[in-house]
C-alpha cells in the first residue's frame, strides 16, 4: 500500500494568485536520435526545456515530473522528427489538462555532418550548433528550426586599401616603363608582392526558421547547405595545401562586408518555401578591433519576428 505523501501541488495555496506565461524545467539531459531528411539517424546529447502555461491563477504548480517523464519517454522509444515532437507537446497538455492549454519544448544540441574538402576529395567532421523549439498555441504547433554556420569574412575595405600598398609597392621596385614579365612575376610571388593583407575573421550566421508544416522529417542538412554554399567560405574540416588555395581564393573573391553576408543570407532564405518566416543575425568577430561587426534581419511578415 502507497504511504501518504503530501501533495503540495494540490493541498497548498498559492502565495499569490496569478497566471504563469511558462513554467518548467531547463537544462534537461536527454540523449536524442535525429531523423533529418538525406541524413543518415544521428545519436545526439541533447539538452531539453520544457515548458507549460499555468492558466489556474490559485493552483500552487505545475506537475513537473510528468514533464520530464513524457521527454523521458520519448528520448527513449521515439527518434525526433516534427510529428514525434508535437505528441510531446500533446502529452504535456494532457497531463495538465485543467491547469495549461499552452506548451513548449526546446531542444538544443550539435549536430554532426561529414563535410568534403575544397578540392582533395578529403572529408572530416563539423559541428553545427541547432535548436529546435515545438510551440503548441490555440490548437496549432509551430516549429522552429536554428542553426549556427561558421565561415571566414574578408573585409572589402581592408582590401581595397592592401591593393593600393601593393601598387605603391611595385611602383617603388619598377621604375623603369618597360618591366620584363619574368621580373614582375618573380616579384608578385615574393612577400613583397603582398605587402599587405586585409584582414579577416572567424564569423557566425545564426540563423532561425519558422517551418512551413509538420514534414515527416526534420532538414537540418538542406538549411545548412544553403547557408554554406550562399556564404562561400565556410569554415573547412580537412585542409591540404590545394584545399588551402581555394580557400584563399574564395576568400579573394568573396570580400564581405557584415551587410553583405546578411544580404545574401536574407536573399537565400527568402528563396526557401520550405519557411513561413526566418530571422538571422551575423557576426563578424573583427580581427582589426576588439568588438563585432553585427548585422540583424528578419522576413518582414506580418506578427513574424521582429529584428
Ligand atoms: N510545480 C513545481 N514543482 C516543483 C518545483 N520545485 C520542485 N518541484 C517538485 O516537483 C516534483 C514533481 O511534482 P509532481 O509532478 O506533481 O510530482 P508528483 O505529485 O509525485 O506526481 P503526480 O502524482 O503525477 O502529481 C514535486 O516533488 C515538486 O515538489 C517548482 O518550483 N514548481
Amino acid at each position: 500500500m502507497q504511504k501518504f505523501m503530501p501533495d503540495i501541488a494540490h493541498s497548498a495555496e498559492a502565495l499569490q494568485e496569478g497566471t504563469l506565461d511558462w513554467v518548467g524545467m531547463s537544462q534537461i539531459e536527454l540523449p536524442l536520435v535525429v531523423s533529418s531528411k538525406d541524413s543518415p539517424e544521428q545519436h545526439v546529447s541533447a539538452l531539453a526545456e520544457a515548458f507549460v502555461n499555468l492558466n489556474d491563477p490559485q493552483a500552487k504548480g505545475i506537475h513537473m515530473s510528468r514533464l520530464y517523464l513524457a521527454l523521458d519517454e520519448f528520448s527513449n522509444h521515439q527518434t525526433l522528427t516534427p510529428k514525434t515532437l508535437a505528441s510531446v507537446l500533446d502529452q504535456f497538455i494532457s497531463s495538465h489538462h485543467s491547469l495549461s492549454d499552452q506548451a513548449q519544448v526546446t531542444l538544443k544540441f550539435d549536430y554532426h555532418l561529414r563535410r568534403r574538402s575544397l578540392l582533395s576529395g578529403k572529408t572530416g567532421w563539423k559541428a553545427y550548433p541547432v535548436e529546435i523549439t515545438a510551440t503548441y498555441k490555440e490548437q496549432t504547433v509551430v516549429l522552429e528550426l536554428s542553426v549556427a554556420v561558421t565561415y571566414s569574412s574578408t573585409c572589402p575595405c581592408s582590401a581595397a586599401l592592401a591593393r593600393q600598398l601593393i601598387q605603391q609597392a611595385f611602383d617603388q621596385q619598377f621604375t623603369e616603363q618597360a618591366i620584363e614579365k619574368d621580373q614582375v612575376m618573380q616579384w608578385l610571388g615574393s612577400t613583397q608582392g603582398i605587402v599587405a593583407t586585409p584582414h579577416s575573421q572567424r564569423s557566425i550566421a545564426q540563423v532561425k526558421v519558422k517551418l512551413n508544416q509538420l514534414d515527416s522529417h526534420f532538414d537540418i542538412l538542406s538549411l545548412i547547405d544553403a547557408l554554406e554554399n550562399e556564404l562561400k567560405t565556410p569554415v573547412q574540416a580537412a585542409v591540404k595545401r590545394e584545399d588551402e588555395q581555394e580557400f584563399a581564393r574564395l576568400n579573394g573573391q568573396n570580400l564581405m562586408f557584415c551587410e553583405d553576408a546578411a544580404r545574401k543570407v536574407k536573399h537565400i532564405l527568402n528563396q526557401q518555401s520550405d519557411y513561413s518566416d526566418f530571422w538571422l543575425r551575423i557576426n563578424h568577430y573583427e580581427s582589426l578591433h576588439a568588438h563585432d561587426a553585427v548585422s540583424i534581419a528578419v522576413k518582414g511578415v506580418a506578427m513574424g519576428y521582429t529584428a
